[in-house]
């Protein structure tokens, strides 16, 4: 067990699904390496197949976890993936990106456990929030998909508003405003493709209420929580907020299923082969609202290329790819109660269409 030496860096990103965590990463991962670093990554995925390993690529070292939510049923494996992962590649530093749909506290809680034997540094969480997404949740003020952003956001220390793109400046004064109120401590940072500042958003230690020596009125979530630079060491006095989390989300421990968040359905879809890319585009179009996060790799009937497919919050995205080893054709769908049998049988209609089964 690791008992001296230094510190190893953790970083938490967080953020709904589709925000832009991986999108971020990439830009963390050249800095870092640029910089002579070796930084490795823990990967949650709630789908069976890993495609955010395949965009980062290969020579970074990374831990998957996959098929459900760091925060419920397979958290516990994440200390132990920590202590493997640190243990074999002996990282400058780690990065844990969880499903969009984990709730932050509960992966700070994961964390927790492997800090118990190995010498960790829980570095200021960072969250990436979708302005459009977020915006449009505002408007109605209601959902569990709302709920969880609130969570994210009040346990971020660095809260990227991601896609201002997507939203006109009215929405984007508003939606500062409303990140300012919800965590007043946290530093917000507007950006487009999470351009931002790296070293900026990497410096110094948390603002956290315990750092300040304030209080920790509007931190209902996160109050007890120094997300701050810290050497983290057994300290259990979040356990009741997790707890209270945990009921207020209605998240069960044991049971695994793909649905191991209530209100979280995945559908994952293996290609029997190429499909016509203009029936898919209309598929990927006419996607039911529940249905907010989608990704996969696919080929098209019309040209020779593998294409790397994302949606997220009603915009689409393709990107032709050459993935390195075995990566089958495939297309994961998260969304809240949607039905999986109506999606399975559309995209067997475009393969039969295509002439593949
Ligand atoms: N319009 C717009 N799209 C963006 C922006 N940032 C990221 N995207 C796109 O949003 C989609 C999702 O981005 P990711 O970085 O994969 O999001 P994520 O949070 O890692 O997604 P999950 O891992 O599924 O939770 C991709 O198609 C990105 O290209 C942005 O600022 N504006």
């Amino acid at each position: 067990m690791e008992a001296t030496g230094k510190a190893i860096p953790i970083y938490i990103l967080a953020g709904f699904l589709g925000s832009g965590k991986t999108t971020l990463l990439q830009r963390l991962l050249s800095y870092w390496k640029d910089n002579g670093l070796l930084p490795a990554v823990v990967m949650n995925e709630i789908g069976e197949v890993n495609l955010d390993g395949v965009i980062v690529g290969e020579e970074v070292p990374m831990a998957e976890m996959l098929g459900g939510c760091i925060c419920c049923t397979i958290r516990d494996d994440l200390s132990m993936q920590l202590y493997e992962l640190v243990k074999t590649e002996r990282p400058d530093l780690v990065v844990i990106e969880a499903t969009g749909a984990a709730n932050p506290l509960e992966i700070f809680d994961a964390v927790t456990e492997a800090s118990l034997y190995l010498k960790l540094e829980i570095m200021p969480m960072i969250t990436v929030v979708d302005a459009a997404h977020l915006a449009e949740l505002y408007a109605s003020q209601q959902g569990k998909t709302y709920r969880l952003m609130l969570d994210q956001i009040r346990c971020g220390s660095r809260l990227i508003l991601n896609k201002i793109d997507r939203i006109g400046a009215e929405t984007r004064t508003e939606m500062e405003g409303l990140l300012a109120r919800l965590n007043p401590y946290a530093r917000i940072i507007p950006a487009v493709k999470c351009e931002v500042d790296l070293p900026l958003l990497l410096e110094g230690g948390g603002t956290s209420p315990r750092d300040q020596g304030e209080g920790d009125s509007g931190r209902d979530h996160c109050s007890a929580h120094d997300q701050g630079h810290h050497v983290h060491e057994g300290d259990h006095e979040h356990d009741s907020h997790i707890h209270e989390a945990n009921e207020h989300q209605g998240h069960r421990h044991e049971g695994h299923t793909h649905t191991s968040h209530d209100h979280v359905t995945v559908y994952t879809h293996y290609f029997n082969g190429p499909v016509d890319s203009v029936e898919f585009e209309q598929f990927i179009a006419d996607l039911p609202r529940e249905v907010y996060r989608g990704k996969g790799i696919l080929r098209f009937a019309d040209t020779s290329s593998r294409f790397l497919f994302q949606y997220a919050y009603r915009e689409a995205d393709y990107l032709k790819i050459t993935p390195q080893g075995d990566v089958p054709d495939v297309a994961v769908f998260i969304g809240e109660h949607f039905d999986r049998e109506a999606l399975a049988g559309q995209l067997k209609a475009l393969e039969k269409n295509a002439g593949t089964v």
